[in-house]
Formats: structure tokens, sequence, C-alpha cells
């Protein structure tokens, strides 16, 4: 025994000593945030630390669905990622613009109108006045082997794979178990509708915002990315400090939302309208050129969008005493409501390159998807 031992001994120095040195990237640095004096939206700060004790759940659960039900975004803080594994996440991020080729971008652009997977280059949607967006967004699934990625990123495959863990179970499950708990269900309610292991899209997406030319940012009035609600039912945004990302408040004026270092910024969209019976709406954002200290610098931004289930029917829990309470806003009726998948599918191939319909607000336009009336704003 004791020479076999020494030979694993032996055998350990000799492999380390020929394994290459750790893998290391560039570290991505965050720019300053702005000095600007801006009109911030005010919006709840979760410690999701406190989601550990039964007592802080109890004050959670009145933080958060207040926050869901009456403005839509909150931000998250203590969410288990120290400053410098979320640093490191953006740096790998930044790898899959700054370190791939043209070439090899093409060879990894989503081929499906149907589901964002790889690239979505620059100038795939329209904005206004025949300019189209200069986003450039990597949308990886969750399951990320399912497809293969680019070489530069290859080596952190693992980091990306537990980041999309991480968000799904250690920030998704606890927000889904709070909002279950605001509508007085059973506490894994949404958590069964949205399994790690089951078929669905909910995936991590990292995103480019290039600066745009002036005749851009006029014809656009500013606008980079057009007032929306997200399709799937949770996004999770990982604060970063460029500006540009504003809500459309219930007074109906747009605010910007506040950089926190290491805080995410989580809003629901429109499966979580579904299927809690209009309880948490989703909320209208949109983002905007960077203030004027931050406008010439791209914006590099590290998302999870989570999705139910592709087979989950989206209908409302009816079962919630909250909402026997105050009742059900329906979208449509059980019969006709979609499922994830034909929702996703709708909606996905729909946005940016279907023809919008003047809505009945200033500012609006309309689209029919499955029947159900989708909103953007200008
Ligand atoms: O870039 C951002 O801050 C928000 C992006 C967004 O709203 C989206 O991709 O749905
Ligand atoms: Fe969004």
């Amino acid at each position: 025994m004791a020479s076999f031992g020494f030979l694993n001994t032996l055998f350990e120095l000799l492999f380390k000593g020929l394994k290459p040195a750790p893998l290391d990237i560039k570290p991505y640095v965050f720019p300053p945030t702005t000095k600007q004096n801006l009109e911030y939206a005010d919006l709840a700060v979760i410690d999701l630390s406190k989601a550990s004790t039964p007592e802080g759940r109890k004050e959670l659960t009145v933080q958060l669905s207040r926050a869901m039900h009456e403005t839509g975004f909150f931000y998250v803080i203590n969410h288990g990622y120290t400053q410098e594994q979320t640093n490191r996440i953006f740096g790998i991020a930044n790898l899959l613009f700054d370190n791939v080729t043209e070439d090899e971008k093409k060879t990894y652009t989503g081929k499906s109108t149907a589901v964002y997977e790889g690239y979505k280059p620059k100038q795939t949607w329209q904005i206004q006045e025949g300019v189209r967006d200069q986003i450039e967004h990597y949308n990886i699934n969750r399951k990320i082997d399912r497809r293969p990625h680019p070489e530069a990123v290859r080596p952190y495959l693992k980091e990306i794979q537990d980041f999309a863990y991480h968000n799904h179970h250690n920030v998704l499950f606890p927000v889904l178990r709070l909002l279950a708990a605001g509508l007085e269900l059973p506490e894994d309610t949404l958590v069964k509708q949205h399994q790690w292991d089951a078929q669905s899209e909910s995936s991590v997406r990292f995103m480019k915002y290039h600066p745009r030319t002036a005749e851009e940012e006029e014809k656009t009035k500013n606008v980079m990315l057009k007032g929306h609600t997200d399709i799937g039912s949770v996004t999770i945004l990982w604060s970063q400090p460029i500006g540009g990302l504003q809500i459309l408040s219930p007074d109906g004026k747009w605010r910007w939302v506040k950089h926190i270092d290491n805080a995410l910024v989580i809003n629901a969209g429109d499966v979580m309208d579904f299927l809690a019976g209009g309880f948490y709406p989703p909320t209208r954002h949109r983002v905007i050129q960077p203030p004027e200290d931050q406008k010439h610098l791209p914006r590099l931004g590290a998302f999870y969008f989570a999705m139910a289930d592709d087979d989950v029917k989206l209908v409302p829990h009816e079962e919630s005493p909250v909402l026997q309470k105050v009742g059900i806003k329906r979208l449509c009726s059980n019969d006709e409501a979609p499922t994830m998948e034909h929702w996703r599918k709708g909606r996905t191939t729909a946005y940016g390159s279907s023809l919008l319909k003047p809505g009945k607000e200033i500012n609006v336009e309309e689209e029919q998807i499955h029947g159900v009336t989708v909103k953007h704003w200008n």
C-alpha cells in the first residue's frame, strides 16, 4: 500500500508539473458609473441571504411580492456570487464578442427563428425609420453542451455551466418560492413548472450593445432596444455600470435603473403574468443610449432568461387564495391558453420582424400572438 501511495504522489507531482498553468483571461474592467444626475426608479432591494430562515422568508415574501405586484423590478443582493466571480463571468462573456472572428461567429449564429441559440448578429431587429439594432448577443441554453461553442470560450464552459446552474437554483428558485408564497400557494408551485431537467429554454445570454452613429441615434430618438416585456417568466440581469436600462413607471414616466455593484436586477415577464393571473404584471422596459459620459462605450450585459418548461400550459393558478380575493386578470381563456413552447415560438419569431400596428395608447404599437395582444413602447 505504502509504495502505491508513493507512486501516486510521484505521478501527481509529474502530472501537475506538466499541466498547463491555470487558464487566465483578461479581466473585464467595468467602466466607472455615470456622474450624471439621472432620474432613477425607486426599487426594493431584496437581501436573498435572508431566505435561509423561515422568519427571513416571511419578511422577503411581503417585500418581494409587493415589489413584483407594484413595480415589477427589484434588486437582489447577497445572491451567492462574489464580485470576483461576477467579474470573471463578464470577462468570459466579453471573449465571445472580442475574441471570435466574424467567420467563426457566422458558424455559431442561431439558425432557428423560434429560439435564441448562439449568436444573434447586429442589425436583425427593426427599431425605427429603417434603423436596425446594433446589439450582438450570444445565447446559451442552460444545458450548455446541447450545442458546440466558439473556441475562445471552450476552456470556460464549466464556469458558464456553473453560472447557469447558480442562476437557476440559487436565484430563480428562491425567487419563485417567494412569489408562490406571495400568492399563498404551496412554496414549490412555480418551481415545479421550471424544472432544471425538463425540456425548456431557460438560458444564459450575453449581450453587447455597440455605440451608434449620430444619425442612428437621431432617427431612433436614442432608443437602442424598444420598450417591451420579456417573453419568459423571470429575467435575471447582472447589474453593470453602463446606464441605458429604463423602466416605465406606473405614472407613465421612463426612469433609469441605477447600477449597484454585484447586485441583480430582476423582473417578471409575460409568462409570470399568465401564471399569476395578472398579480405580477410583466414590466415594461427599454434600453436607450447611455448617459453622456458613457455613450461612447460598448455596453456588456449578462442575463438569465427563465422560461417555464415547454409543456406548461400558461393558465393562472386559480387555486391561489390571493387571486380568489383580488380577482384574476386573464390574457385569454383557459381553453385558448398557449403552452410555454407555443408562446416562446410565437413571440421569438415575431420579435423585431413582424409588422406592428399602432395601438390605442400614444407611442404604443401592438401585435397579436396566439390571440393575445403584445405591446411595444416607443
Ligand atoms: O440590456 C439590458 O439592460 C436589458 C435587455 C433586455 O431588456 C432584454 O434583452 O430583454
Ligand atoms: Fe427585456
